[in-house]
């Protein structure tokens, strides 16, 4: 039977990457989706500007919206400090399933909680389930049309703290318009546009960190 592109993907960490090596596992998705097929992860020219603000943050608590095949959630862990947590939403569970395979391959289980539900649903249950207080840093990259809706209820929820970080993949390709207009309008957050190219390409894209003021 045919495979899928996750699973291909997958494939191509199991084969080239070292278990227990993230960057390896990072490395190896990227020359795969470089070299053979294309495929939705923020890649190796945003990914830069990714871990350059997880640095720079040194969050102790992530939130991820849309694992995918769970390749900026390997990137974003490898970089966090030793009790750090990451939660990473996901609901598709064929996707959930390989995620959990690259995540244990890079040897990051410990750092990583990958929940799989749809972010509306689970968001308004991060303090009561998941024991969270706020969030340090929010790496957004699922639907487009969520982004704005999911920033409203991590306000509403109590999620967001005076500095909490909101990064966002995509606001040029395909692009993020109403969030993209809210972040940079609301008084409430500092926001800031990192130009690159969309993932394994020459078209532009970027990233939107918005830093939420209180
Ligand atoms: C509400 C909810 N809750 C939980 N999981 C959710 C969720 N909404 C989506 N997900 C999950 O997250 C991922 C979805 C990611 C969507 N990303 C993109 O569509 C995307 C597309 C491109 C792209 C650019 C140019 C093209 F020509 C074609 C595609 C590039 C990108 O970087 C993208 O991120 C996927 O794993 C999905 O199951
Ligand atoms: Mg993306």
């Amino acid at each position: 039977t045919q495979s899928t592109r996750p699973q291909r993907i997958l494939g191509a960490v199991q084969q080239n990457a070292t278990r227990g090596d993230p960057r390896s596992v990072v490395r190896a998705i990227d020359q795969y989706c470089r070299n053979q097929e294309w495929a939705m992860n923020v890649g190796d020219e945003k990914g830069c500007i990714l871990d350059s603000v997880v640095s720079e943050v040194n969050p102790a608590t992530v939130l991820e919206l849309g694992t995918y095949c769970g390749y900026s959630t390997v990137r974003i862990a490898s970089l966090l400090p030793p009790h750090a947590k990451l939660i990473t939403l996901e609901f598709n569970p064929e996707f959930a399933v390989i995620a959990r395979q690259v995540i244990a391959w890079a040897g990051l289980e410990d750092k990583i909680q990958l929940v799989e539900g749809a972010s509306g649903d689970l968001i308004p249950k991060m303090k009561e389930q998941f024991g969270v207080e706020t969030f340090d840093l929010v790496f957004l990259d699922h639907w487009k049309d969520r982004y704005l809706p999911d920033t409203k209820l991590m306000e509403e929820c109590g999620l967001l703290r005076k500095g909490s970080v909101l990064l966002a993949d995509n606001v040029i390709c395909p692009g993020t318009p109403e969030y993209l207009e809210f972040v940079r309008s609301s008084p409430r957050y500092e926001s800031q546009y990192f130009k690159s190219h969309l993932e394994y390409t020459k078209v532009e894209d970027g990233l939107e960190k918005s830093v939420f003021l209180g």
